[in-house]
């Protein structure tokens, strides 16, 4: 094969509880991970050089060198190719956008190559491995430990007010480093989003306090119509609602870039 596709679909922490930390400073982590259908595109062509270009709503400030994941993905391959990122996800947002390309250039690269990736994801950044098969699954240990689980499909509106987090800043502001597991997971069949009510992600505090803009967002979802649940992604900013129906999604949207319209606004679905 000389060219393949692959998408980097968001990645939310439906929950995400912080259970400890290692003497390494990374934190132990018991979360909840589903997938949107939004994301980024990426387009890899067998190539003797590397070569990366970013295009797309969302491409400026990402980095088009050896900083960028999808670059880093390509080398831990082994292999050069000449990639395009078409970039739909905010950066530094909580939702995994670099990580889930990363994935997405490895799984494109054993395409190409038709080989399998044979190093560590983990090395890439804790969010690579869940997003390796980009499936819901529970994540635990630092980001490596995956439970494959199956969620019903959650229409869903994501929201970031277009301000950048640093996740190591938001882990520092932890006032609480040793929290609670999850709770046991809902049976085949349960009520998800009654059980989800019931967890929590314990960076949002931490997140809010240094981002008051995120409670903004909180407080819009939670108004919308339809509204079951609003909860922070990861380390934010991205917060997500899970929503009664599709209609209810859309709705939602158009509601809320109407009032702000340059927060990053996304109807779409959770599975
Ligand atoms: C917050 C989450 O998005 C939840 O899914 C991830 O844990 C973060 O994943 P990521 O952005 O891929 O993280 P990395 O790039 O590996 O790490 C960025 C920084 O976050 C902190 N970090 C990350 C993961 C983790 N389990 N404990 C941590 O303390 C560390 O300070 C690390 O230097
Ligand atoms: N492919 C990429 N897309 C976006 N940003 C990238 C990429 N590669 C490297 N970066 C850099 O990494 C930084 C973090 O972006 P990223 O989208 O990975 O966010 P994140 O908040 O760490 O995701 P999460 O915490 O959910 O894993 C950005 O500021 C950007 O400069």
């Amino acid at each position: 094969m000389t060219k393949t596709k692959a998408f980097a679909p968001a990645k939310i922490n439906l929950c995400l509880h912080v259970t400890g930390q290692r003497a390494d400073g990374y934190h132990l982590l018991d979360s909840l991970v589903a997938f949107a259908e939004v994301g980024d595109h990426l387009t890899l062509t067998r190539s003797e050089v590397m070569q990366l270009q970013v295009t797309g709503p969302m491409a400026q400030g990402v980095p088009t060198d050896g900083r960028n994941l999808c670059w880093k993905a390509a080398k831990a391959f082994g292999q050069p190719a000449a990639i395009t990122l078409d970039k739909h996800l905010p950066a530094a947002a909580g939702i995994g956008g670099g990580s889930s390309d990363a994935a997405a250039v490895l799984r494109g690269m054993s395409d190409l190559y038709g080989t399998p990736f044979g190093g560590e994801a983990l090395t890439l950044g804790a969010d690579v491995p869940v997003c390796m098969a980009a499936r819901a699954a529970r994540m635990e240990g630092i980001g490596e430990v995956l439970t494959p689980l199956a969620l019903p499909r959650l229409p869903a509106v994501l929201v970031n007010p277009r301000v950048e987090v640093s996740t190591p800043d938001v882990f520092r502001a932890l006032a609480s480093k040793t929290n609670p597991a999850l709770e046991p997971l809902p049976a085949d069949g349960a009520d998800v989003i009654a059980w989800l009510r019931d967890q929590r992600n314990d960076l949002q505090p931490p997140a809010v306090a240094l981002q008051p803009v995120i409670g903004d967002v909180l407080q819009a979802l939670s108004a919308c119509e339809g509204t079951f649940l609003a909860r922070m992604s990861g380390s934010g900013a991205t917060c997500f609602a899970i929503m009664a129906s599709d209609e209810a999604a859309a709705r939602a949207a158009t509601a809320l870039g109407q009032k702000h319209p340059n927060w990053w606004i996304a109807a779409t679905a959770l599975s």
